[in-house]
């Protein structure tokens, strides 16, 4: 496979349901990472100026409808829309094409006719080769890039801790999932996955608030007051926390629904919720036993965290917990409860990402990446990208040996 003519390393790029991640390889921390959501409407029309867009997002809710103003003064009507729901990529329409020219062209400031560089994009476990193809496609043809490379958000935060083996728990906005990663592989035959993640855990307490407030204005006392606590009926929970909001007004916040919050990513049946592999413990303990017994202990000592959901107070110690009934030999969960792994503990929300950094920055990325002269090449078949990613799974798998 021919290599590129950059020197420059490639952009990295992470869209979530919540929330989009991108920059530079090679750097420790993406240049954005801003809300994944965009204008769509009447109002789409007059928005090719990507900066209103950026403007309009960031005054406006995520997740309610809206007005803005149009040139003529008058009111328009705005929806905002997601390209990524519950970790699938929406292209149903162009808002994913157009969070892509705004993360470009706004986010990162390189607007241009032709980006000519390569990307590396971070894929929710499970992503569909129709939907890789379609992004591929879309990244040579709209923006021009000059190689594209896809691979697993699950594997990636696996590199980010410096690991090759282990079980990476991802928990971000709209869904949870259980990878088994074996030397850079992840093992699809066990990959759980769950429609159940962060943004139910702020609407568990949207609803449970005594007060009229937004979907982000409550993300921000969620980030504050949940925690992972077990509900075994009595005791903290049943503590009240103090949440100020930005006008001085105080608000309180049953313990109860505290912990409740998380506890149904947990307990999910008990909260109507449905989930064939039981909650993140079941999930966790249910994926390591799909695998060969000779790695099971492997994936035990090496449950790796990752995704915003994962930041939530006392996580990582229930996670333990609830596996250790599930599992025999001893576990270890990463980060762990006494922050034995301080570097990996701040970076859980962007774990995929730095993986995705560090993988951009090898050599072996030119080799798992489909340049632009191959997509030419093969008359311009974006399926090639699914046989780029094989060839390049042992790549790495033999750059690790090695
Ligand atoms: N400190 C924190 N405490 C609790 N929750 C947090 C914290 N930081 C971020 N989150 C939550 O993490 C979620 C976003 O995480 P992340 O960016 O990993 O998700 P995403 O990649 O956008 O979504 P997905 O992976 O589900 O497609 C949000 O629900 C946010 O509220």
């Amino acid at each position: 496979m021919s290599s590129f003519e950059n020197g420059e390393g490639a952009l990295v790029i992470d869209v979530g349901s919540s929330s989009c991640k991108a920059g530079w390889s090679g750097e420790d921390m993406p240049r954005a990472h801003f809300p994944s959501v965009m204008s769509t409407g009447e109002h789409a029309l007059e928005s090719k100026e990507a900066r209103q867009a950026k403007e309009i997002r960031r005054a406006e809710s995520m997740e309610e409808p809206t007005t803005s103003v149009n040139v003529s003064g008058k009111s328009a009507p705005v929806s905002l829309k997601h390209p990524v729901v519950r970790g699938k990529v929406d292209l149903s329409d162009d808002t994913m094409e157009k969070l892509l020219e705004h993360t470009f062209s706004v986010e990162l400031d390189m607007y241009s006719e032709s980006l000519a560089v390569p990307v590396l994009v971070s894929e929710a476990p499970g992503t569909d080769k129709a939907t890789r193809a379609r992004l591929t496609q879309m990244l040579f043809e709209q923006f021009k890039v000059s190689g594209v490379c896809f691979a697993n958000s699950a594997v990636l935060s696996l590199f980010a801790s410096g690991r090759t083996r282990g079980v990476v728990l991802e928990v971000g906005a709209g869904v949870s999932s259980v990878v088994p990663v074996f030397e850079g592989y992840s093992l699809p035959h066990a990959v759980l996955s769950m429609d159940c993640a962060g943004q139910d855990v702020t609407s568990f307490l949207k609803q449970n608030i005594n007060h009229e407030l937004s979907h982000q204005a409550v993300q921000a006392i969620k980030h504050k007051v949940a925690n992972a606590n077990k509900m075994d009926g009595k005791g903290k929970q049943s503590e009240k926390s103090e949440y100020e909001l930005p006008d001085g007004t105080t608000i309180n916040i049953d313990g109860v629904y505290a912990s409740a919050c998380v506890d149904q990513l947990f307990n999910p049946d008990e909260y109507g919720i449905e989930a064939v592999d039981g909650g993140l413990g079941d999930m966790l303990a249910k994926s390591m036993s799909m695998c060969d017994k000779d790695l099971q202990p492997d994936l035990h000592r090496n449950i790796v965290l990752s995704g915003g959901t994962t930041m939530i107070k006392g996580f990582s110690e229930r996670v333990k917990n609830e596996v250790r009934g599930g599992v025999d030999g001893p576990i270890n969960v990463v980060p762990d409860s006494t922050g034995i792994e301080p570097g990996y503990n701040s970076q859980r929300q962007i774990g995929a990402w730095i993986g995705g950094s560090i993988l951009a920055s090898l050599d072996t990325f030119n080799k798992i990446s489909v340049s632009k002269q191959d997509y030419e090449d093969e008359g311009s078949n974006a399926n090639i990208v699914h046989r780029s990613a094989a060839k390049g799974r042992d790549q790495v798998t033999e750059d690790n040996r090695g």
